[in-house]
């Protein structure tokens, strides 16, 4: 089977002597799949994804991204691939069109011009073109940050916290918006999410992290039936707080 995405054994430590963010994190993800990556505060799933894309070193382990390995040949990876994050603002002074003028000359995209107008007739961001990137709602930013990572047309998509601070219907549009673009391009595509309605929605497998080490993996239907659980969100308080339900002992 070909993979998007080969995590083997990866560590992350910041701090010597302390236990590690990532604690030997293995998975493969095939090519087409949305994998969830779940965990309480302090799981380790920033730190995954910081790793995932070249922004940190891991301490040890090998990640291959679209078969490239992340070590030696990272940059031709990073090139077909793309990330969004809450955490990561865009330049607040530049209008929301120079922002992915940025982006699409970084990663090179070709008929930029073009590019922009199909994303921002997709995502509905015709009206704040012009508008400073930092005067944005944050359900327009979350908008706006999604036209960004999807400029380069990425196989591989990273999504951290992609519906964090959206009201519950600008939140099912992006829900919505992230299906049909799935279905229509087979991107593969990582989400770390604390919403997990969202997770049940478009995660075909998802891994549940604690301490940086996975605890639990499955489909999402398999882990509630394997806890004996209602939803995932009695599975993710099960697995966080290291209670479990009789049926699944
Ligand atoms: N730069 C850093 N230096 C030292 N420790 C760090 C650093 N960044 C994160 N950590 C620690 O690594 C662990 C994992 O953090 P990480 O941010 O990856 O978790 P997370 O699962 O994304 O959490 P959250 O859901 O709160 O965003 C935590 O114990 C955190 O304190």
């Amino acid at each position: 089977m070909s993979h998007a995405l080969i995590v083997d054994n990866l560590v992350k430590t910041y701090v010597a002597g302390r236990p590690p963010a990532v604690d030997g994190l293995s998975f493969a993800m095939p090519r087409g799949a949305t994998y969830g990556l779940l965990g309480g505060n302090g799981a380790g799933k920033t730190t995954t994804i910081a790793m995932l894309l070249g922004l940190l070193v891991p301490s040890s382990g090998r990640i291959t991204a679209l078969g490239h390995d992340m070590e030696k040949d990272r940059f031709a990876a990073l090139a077909r691939m793309n990330f969004s994050s809450p955490y990561i603002a865009l330049p607040h002074r530049l209008s929301v069109s120079e922002n992915l003028r940025v982006y699409a000359h970084l990663y090179n995209v070709r008929q930029a011009e073009a590019r922009i107008a199909e994303l921002a007739r997709d995502l509905q961001l015709e009206e704040l073109l012009d508008r400073p990137a930092g005067e944005l709602s944050a359900g327009q930013k979350t908008r706006v940050a999604l036209a960004k990572a999807l400029i380069n047309r990425p196989e591989l998509l990273l999504l951290d916290e992609p519906t964090a601070s959206l009201d519950p219907d600008t939140g099912d549009w992006v829900r919505s918006w992230l299906e049909r673009y799935r279905a229509q391009t087979g991107c593969a595509i990582l989400l770390a999410s604390h919403n997990m309605g969202e997770v049940e929605r478009l995660c075909d497998h998802v891994l549940m992290l604690k301490q940086g080490r996975v605890v639990d993996e499955g489909s999402p239907g398999d882990l509630v039936e394997r806890f004996g659980r209602g939803d995932l969100e009695e599975v993710f308080l099960d697995i966080a707080r290291g209670t479990r339900a009789e049926a699944a002992q």
